[in-house]
């Protein structure tokens, strides 16, 4: 016979577990399922899971050959498994000699993704145990080459999907969703898959990959967790063409008016799509709202730079939303600026700022770094902007192309001649620091890193498009061109670098060091609204992260294997922030926020089922 899921079988109520276990802010875990801490590993109570065959096909409950004899006896799972019993430990070894075995990126990732489905207590032992190995196997880059052959790989859907066929009915569609209550929401509508480009419906593998960083790196836990693409179709004709694409097959309802649109035809089929497309999204972001309420983080991701932007200033003061390409990214980068000082010398307000990119991550980089000026000295906004120039593919943003300009790149026309090359940008701005967003790989070239290197005893170069492909150069590149001079760091991992006797150790600038942390303090703190300053507290969190010997090694940001004891300090300084501007809903405020922080995180370890 078959018990209940979640069927409390020692008498206790729901209540007395509540307190047993302790609400963490917002984080609460009425059954106590994910709870499992070093020193309890036994649930304190009695709670009944899927048993015998239907057991072993759960993965939140399924351990394999890690369940006990008393556990088989008791969970009718004799003959289902072979003799063995072993550890977790063990089956982590197994999984990883097994991993290891693939060449193919592709390959580790089908199997992480079959673990994840399989076992998810195992996946998320794994990751968090072996970070810096695998997080290039769920993440960038290979998560980018996943969602091109997402439809071929598919093998069973993860996360939820909302397309223009489920207009009107999207409450219905979360409440399909076999878990009630969820915190934190990463949504895409895969129009701009990291620089890849529009994947439509295949975008998926990036929310998915997201929230498990949200689990692994920042201990949310897993069934707090909802991914969700909102599929509107694609304009990859590839796609289109592909028997195997697993999307709406139409023209995508973008909320951009293309160029081209200039016939009264056209204007009127794009307003249609327009509206199409907002009506979507506001259906999507009151839905959640209604189901999940006033406190669920919903994360954006990847959108293109048009929606992207007006969604953020149009959901931010109604509802918790943050846009991971333009906050997230900015705090990650403003980090690594802020760490970088040390070896650098002087302060942000010293430096001036070159961007080849102008789109999301760009333009927000460049709004966080000017508010991080005006905070630390008394530089009016305005003034702070300056200091940073964008080029975007038509070449350097100045005052004279106003008028043209998308509303998010009017802020950093300055004056300043007409300049139609990035390397002819580098000698007449002169910058000491370059940043690349553009999603074009090799744009930078060898005479850009060289002119760097010609103005800056030591230029910092970030290369932040990801995936590896896209990327403005490599370490090896920077590190050669620059003769050993430039302090690099790229969104996707590079290997480390010899240089002429020396190790370079270059650093990842990726936003995956802030939005776990940056998600667990606003869920633990109970914040309503996101606000910039937060995203400060996060970096100079994350900079303060950076030790001497991470200087040495040339790298201006920590290494990911402390990843875990990095967001509980992101968390507790956002949440920190949060209380200080009242926008923390959890009273009382926490003593010791980064212990607190340290509480409400998830650990994989196996629970033992009596
Ligand atoms: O996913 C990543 O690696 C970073 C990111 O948000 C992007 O490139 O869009
Ligand atoms: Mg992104």
């Amino acid at each position: 016979m078959e018990s209940t899921l979640k069927e409390l079988s020692n008498g206790a109520s729901v209540l007395d577990i509540k307190d047993k276990c302790g609400v963490a802010g917002g984080v609460e875990d009425m059954y106590g399922e994910d709870r499992a801490t070093e020193d309890q590993t036994i649930t304190p109570w009695t709670f009944s899971v899927a048993s015998g065959y239907s057991l072993l096909r759960d993965p939140h409950y399924n351990k394999g050959l890690a369940f006990t004899e008393a556990e088989r006896d008791a969970h009718y799972l004799r003959g289902l498994l072979p003799p063995s019993v072993s550890s977790q430990q063990l089956q982590e070894k197994k999984v990883m000699h097994n991993l290891r075995q693939y060449q193919v990126p592709l390959q580790r990732y089908m199997a992480m993704m079959d673990l994840q489905e399989r076992n998810e207590r195992l996946f998320y032992k794994l990751l968090i145990d072996n970070v810096e190995e695998l997080l290039p196997v769920v993440y960038t880059p290979t998560v980018g080459e996943a969602c091109q052959k997402y439809g071929s790989i598919f093998r069973r859907p993860q996360g939820l999907f909302i397309s223009l066929k489920e207009k009107g009915k999207i409450l219905e569609v979360l409440k399909n969703w076999p878990e009630k209550s969820i915190h934190v929401i990463v949504v895409t509508d895969g129009e701009r898959i990291l620089g890849l480009g529009d994947l439509g419906c295949q975008g998926m593998g990036i929310p998915v990959g997201k929230l498990s960083l949200y689990t692994a790196l920042g201990g949310v836990r897993p069934s707090v967790c909802l991914p969700i693409t909102i599929d509107v179709g694609t304009n990859n004709q590839k796609l289109l063409d592909d028997e195997f694409y697993i999307g709406l097959k139409q023209k995508r309802a973008t909320g951009e008016l293309s160029e081209s649109a200039f016939r009264e035809a056209e204007v009127t089929f794009h307003v249609l799509l327009l509206k199409e497309y907002a009506e979507l999204l506001e259906e999507f972001m009151s839905a959640v709202k209604q189901n999940y309420g006033e406190k669920v983080l919903i994360q954006f991701e990847d959108f293109a730079n048009h929606n992207a932007f007006e969604l953020l200033a149009k959901y931010r003061t109604t509802h918790l939303v943050f846009n991971d390409d333009i906050q997230g990214t900015a705090s990650v980068v403003l980090a690594g600026l802020i760490a970088s000082l040390k070896l650098l010398g002087g302060t942000l307000a010293d430096h001036t700022f070159l961007f080849l990119g102008a789109g999301e991550a760009g333009t927000g980089i460049a709004e966080l770094i000017a508010l991080e000026i005006t905070r630390k000295t008394s530089v009016p906004l305005e003034e702070a902007r300056k200091k940073i120039w964008l080029v975007d593919s038509k070449g350097l943003i100045v005052s004279s192309r106003v008028e043209s300009l998308q509303h998010f790149k009017k802020p950093w026309a300055h004056d300043h001649e007409p300049v139609k090359e990035l390397i002819d940008a580098v000698k007449a701005i002169k910058p000491t620091v370059l940043i690349g967003t553009s999603g074009v790989g090799k744009t930078f070239t060898k005479e850009v890193v060289e002119a760097m290197a010609s103005l800056n005893p030591k230029p910092l170069i970030m290369a932040l498009s990801n995936p590896t492909s896209q990327a403005e150069c490599t370490a090896e590149e920077a590190y050669t061109w620059s003769k050993g001079h430039a302090i690099f760091a790229s969104g996707s991992p590079f290997d480390p670098v010899e240089f002429e006797g020396r190790t370079f150790v270059s650093g990842q600038a990726n936003n995956a060091y802030v939005f776990p942390g940056f998600g667990l303090g606003i869920i633990m703190s109970g914040t309503i609204r996101v606000h910039d300053d937060m995203l400060l507290a996060a970096s100079e969190a994350l900079a303060s992260e950076v030790t001497e010997d991470d200087y040495l090694k040339g790298r201006i940001y920590p290494p990911f294997t402390n990843i875990r004891k990095i967001s509980a300090h992101i968390a507790a300084e956002v949440a920190g922030k949060a209380y200080e501007l009242g926008l923390a809903a959890r009273l009382p405020r926490p003593s010791d926020l980064v212990k607190y922080a340290e509480s409400c995180m998830y650990t994989p370890l196996y629970r033992s089922y009596r």
